[in-house]
């Protein structure tokens, strides 16, 4: 039902890594999941969280919080681990935040340290695709952000990114757009048809997350400084060469290509000046050695966990769902 398009192996990898369970140090990466109302986001995150799709999803009030546990680190063969490193636990916090106009005056709120952002839109609704951009701009402008970047991507951006393109099942191949019978579907349609959307710039799609990892690529970038040499917690630079064109994208191709290239090494930092967008962002306590986060003091979004999946069971006292 839901068309991952990359992302597809990324549930995989995460359903792997579940099987490795390995009590240790915990810590979280907040990925805030966007926007446009209707495009499919919490059948998606849904899918990452469960394996599988969902009938009927509810809409989302606000912002739903999805916590996904996984590990990371040694453990001999992976091609994901990191030499010398422990396996450790990590709290992936998925925000499925509702596009829907009516929460426009309170959505910054939960735009809070945010370690990357999913996009997602809608395959067969143009107008969810070009749309992004707004969303971004709206993300970079009112966000914080953990480990942000040198520079900004799309709308300014500071953190890495990756766009899903959700409904492939009635998006048409030969350009003619089916339907899913869902109102907000038919009327995004019929008001496309008509010639009434402003054409817009578009987010480039051509990356990935670091690496093309998926969101292990986010728990490296964030937490496993030897992929992080030099980093300071304001700025980090990664030049990676072009990937192919497909549906995911990333900073990182904004950065490849509005900056000077730092030849070889994938993970390299810059010292530049924050964005506007992390002028109020406290920096994390550290990238570099390793060590078990602790909650900041300005934190005060509530923590939440809703997944029923055993493998997070020692963490469901400590948290609670919400759909605020
Ligand atoms: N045909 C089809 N329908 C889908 C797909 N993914 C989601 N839907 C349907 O699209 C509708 C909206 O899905 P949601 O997951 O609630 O979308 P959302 O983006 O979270 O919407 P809000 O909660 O309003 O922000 C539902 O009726 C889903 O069943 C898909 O891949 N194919």
């Amino acid at each position: 039902m839901v068309d991952l398009l990359l992302g597809r192996s990324e549930c995989l990898l995460l359903e792997i890594q579940l099987l490795k369970i390995v009590v240790n140090s915990i810590v979280e990466l907040h990925i805030n999941c966007n926007f446009c109302s209707g495009v499919g986001k919490t059948s998606l995150v849904h899918l990452i969280m469960k394996g599988s799709s969902i009938a009927r999803p509810p809409q989302t009030v606000g912002c739903t919080v999805d916590v996904k546990h996984t590990t990371y680190g040694s453990t001999g063969s992976s091609s994901s681990s990191i030499k010398g490193d422990a396996e450790r636990d990590f709290f992936v916090e998925l925000w499925d935040i509702s596009g829907h106009d009516r929460y426009k005056d309170c959505r910054s709120l939960f735009y809070s340290q945010i370690n990357g952002v999913m996009f997602v839109h809608d395959l067969s609704q143009r107008r969810t695709k070009t749309s992004l951009q707004k969303w971004a701009a709206e993300i970079a402008a009112t966000g914080t952000f953990s480990a942000p970047l040198a520079s900004g991507g799309p709308g300014g951006l500071p953190v890495p990114y990756i766009v899903i393109g959700n409904k492939a099942d009635i998006a048409s191949k030969e350009g003619t757009r089916g339907s899913s019978g869902n109102l907000v579907d038919v009327a995004r349609q019929w008001v496309e048809k008509q010639g009434l959307l402003p054409s817009s710039e578009e987010i480039p799609l051509t990356e990935s997350f670091p690496g093309g990892g998926g969101l292990l690529a986010l728990i490296r970038r964030r937490y496993f400084s030897d992929e992080l040499p030099g980093a300071t917690p304001w700025s980090t630079q990664v030049n990676r060469p072009l990937g192919q064109s497909s549906e995911i994208s990333s900073d990182e191709d904004h950065l490849y290509k509005s900056s000077s290239l730092i030849g070889g090494d994938p993970y390299k930092y810059n010292v530049l000046p924050p964005l506007p967008a992390q002028r109020n962002l406290t920096p994390p306590p550290t990238l570099y050695p390793q060590q078990p986060m602790s909650t900041p003091d300005n934190y005060n979004i509530p923590r939440f966990a809703l997944t029923s999946s055993q493998e997070i069971t020692s963490a469901r006292s400590k948290r609670m769902d919400i759909n605020v």
